[in-house]
């Protein structure tokens, strides 16, 4: 059965448990028996307070963090460490990270980052016409002029890198997207523009987003479904709407005081 509520998941994360002291077996599970689905078309963020265990659960789905129990599903089938998985696999999840510029390498020039992509991935690379200029539209998808990849990441503003970071990632045509605090380090109307950015391209390419947030202004924004994380464990699954205007768990409402207090001060 689909954890989603709908009929088709593209992944699901079923019963997963990570502990990272396995030799000392009082500590707690940073994941403690986690299950969700995304369905191919849907934005679920995953949201709690540092700590709780959100950017580990990201982590095993992009197979960077080995699980000690449970499974992470593809379109159905288990998938392991990203070194075990087929090269379809790896380009149809995608994971754009906290801080752009230093998931960007410094020395390369933006049309290397993204040409990088399709050395590594030849059967993502542009066929019958010329990479740069695809490169020069996936810029333009991303909101980016075309000058922009002759530069570096270092003359580039956070916003910018975060969109170059997009691009990189969706030059591999992607079908899930993991965002890990994507927006966390960069100012609040360039964080809205980024989340109105991820929200089109999801629209137009049928994307499926995993938003990882300790922010529920950006979740508000972002999210049709909402996974809220407490110690290691999920202690609610809603639609956005529900979760905003009908919190079901103590810990969600107390999440939600937080951030009026936030707002309100
Ligand atoms: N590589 C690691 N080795 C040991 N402990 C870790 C490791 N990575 C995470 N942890 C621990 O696992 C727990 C969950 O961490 P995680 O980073 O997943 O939480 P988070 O909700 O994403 O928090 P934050 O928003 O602060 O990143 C925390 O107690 C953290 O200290």
């Amino acid at each position: 059965m689909s954890l989603s509520g709908g009929d088709v998941s593209l992944i699901e994360v079923r019963d997963l448990v990570v502990n990272f002291h396995r030799r000392r077996a009082a500590k707690p599970n940073a994941v403690d028996g986690v299950s969700f689905a995304v369905r191919p078309d849907e934005t679920l963020a995953v949201v709690g307070e540092s700590g709780s265990g959100k950017t580990t659960v990201a982590r095993c789905v992009v197979g960077l963090q080995a699980q000690q129990g449970g499974a992470v599903l593809f379109d159905g089938a288990p998938v392991g460490p990203v070194a075990k998985r087929s090269p379809a696999t790896r380009r149809a999840i995608q994971m754009v990270f906290q801080d752009p510029a230093a998931s960007l390498n410094p020395r390369m020039t933006v049309r290397s980052i993204i040409g990088e992509t399709w050395r590594t991935h030849p059967s993502a690379a542009p066929a019958g016409r010329s990479w740069d200029a695809a490169i020069d539209e996936l810029l333009a998808d991303v909101g980016l002029d075309a000058g922009v990849a002759t530069r570096r990441p270092t003359a580039l503003s956070g916003g910018q890198c975060q969109r170059v970071s997009i691009a990189r990632a969706l030059a591999l045509r992607p079908r899930l997207l993991v965002c890990d605090e994507a927006v966390s380090a960069l100012d609040v109307s360039v964080q809205s523009q980024i989340l109105r950015l991820l929200a089109g391209l999801r629209a137009d390419r049928g994307l499926a987003i995993l938003f990882i947030t300790h922010d529920l202004g950006v979740v508000r924004q972002i999210a049709d479904r909402v996974a809220v994380m407490h110690q290691g464990r999920l202690v609610e699954t809603a639609t956005a709407d529900d979760l905003f205007e009908r919190p079901g768990h103590p810990y969600t409402r107390k999440l939600l005081d937080a951030a009026l207090d936030l707002e309100g001060a």
